[in-house]
């Protein structure tokens, strides 16, 4: 239990506000995330994966994919958050889902504002989950970018309220970022795709600097027998999958990301994601074929569909 029952307030909780963050990046910033989920990792020629990483056929700016957006939310939880009367070990968090509302194309290169807030906050006994909202406007002209939903599975730190009516608090719909029901017929299309071994030590670069994702003694001490990849890694992997095999190599074409991870990847681990598409909703879940386990599941909104599919 990290915080006792008298020292839990929900009404001073609910009343925090979170500090503003900022976040700025270039091109430089959208291509190396891009390297750390994959991009080129198998083929540096990729026509599909080239204007991701390269200024390809000249083109004027490296195109930024819709998951860079999930990186705004950085400071948020990485440098610590301090909410009253709750607390937590940084070294147990684990990310437990993401979702990610994209209003524009992401620009490949901005000057952020993000307003954060508090989307939620779980009793689960054995754990918290807690939820941060992340709007992110751009500076100048103010117009809203995207919306992330970051939830964390903060283990041992659940217990802080009473445990006859543990503490539940959510701000948003139940249909948002809910685990998916996977259909039972045979997917549409998969992809796949082997991480390398050194995917996460590349992937810390675009600046989630964890080390539970490059320090084997930190890692075991969190109950993992060696480092682990990020989960926002493999919801990259998985998305930029989906981008390829449904919308044709077109990342603007996503609307809405959701995702939950259900299980540890390790670095060097090989990705299958099976994607099914229903409407506009492409269903997915990414496992590991080494282990056979369904380790990321979620679904995609897409703005249409190219005409062969
Ligand atoms: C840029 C911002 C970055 C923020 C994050 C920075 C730090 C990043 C860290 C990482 O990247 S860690 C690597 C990625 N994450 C993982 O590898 C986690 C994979 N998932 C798991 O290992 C397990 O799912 C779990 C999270 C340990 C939970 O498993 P457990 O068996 O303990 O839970 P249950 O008993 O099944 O469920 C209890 C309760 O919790 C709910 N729940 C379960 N899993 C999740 C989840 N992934 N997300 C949200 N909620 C989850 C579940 O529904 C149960 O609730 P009730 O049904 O009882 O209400």
């Amino acid at each position: 239990m990290a915080t006792s029952d008298s020292e839990f307030n929900s009404d001073l909780l609910l009343a925090h506000k979170l500090p503003e963050t900022r976040y700025t990046y270039n091109e430089r910033d959208v291509a190396i995330y891009a390297l750390g989920i994959g991009a080129c990792g198998q083929d540096a020629v990729d026509s599909d994966e080239l204007k991701f990483v390269y200024h390809r056929n000249g083109q004027d700016l490296i195109q930024a994919l819709p998951t860079f957006a999930s990186l705004f939310t950085l400071g948020s939880l990485t440098e610590g958050l301090d909410l009253p009367g709750f607390k937590y070990d940084p070294s147990l968090l684990l990310h437990g889902q993401q979702y990610i509302e994209i209003y524009r194309p992401l620009p490949s290169k901005a000057s952020l504002v993000n307003k954060v807030s508090l989307a939620g906050l779980q009793d689960k006994g054995k754990a918290a989950i807690l939820e941060l909202e992340t709007r992110s406007y751009e500076e100048g002209s103010g117009e809203l970018l995207c919306m992330n939903r970051t939830t964390v599975f903060l283990r041992g730190a659940g217990g802080f309220s009473n445990s006859s009516q543990p503490f539940s608090y959510k701000n948003y719909p139940s249909n948002q970022g809910l685990a998916v029901k996977i259909p039972q017929r045979q997917p549409l299309t998969v992809w796949e795709e082997r991480t390398q071994p050194s995917q996460a030590l590349l992937y810390r670069l675009s600046g989630d600097y964890n080390p539970l994702h490059s320090d084997p003694e930190f890692a075991k001490l969190a109950g993992f027998p060696r480092p682990i990849l990020h989960g926002l890694c493999t919801l990259g992997f998985a998305i930029k999958a989906i981008i390829k095999c449904v919308c044709k190599g077109d990342p603007t074409a996503v609307k809405t990301i959701s995702g939950r991870f259900l299980t540890t990847v390790f670095p060097g681990e090989t990705l299958i994601t099976e994607m099914w598409l229903e409407g506009l909703r492409v269903i997915y879940q990414t496992k590991v074929k080494e282990r056979n386990k369904t380790v990321l599941a979620g679904y995609v909104d897409i703005r249409g569909l190219s005409s062969s599919l």
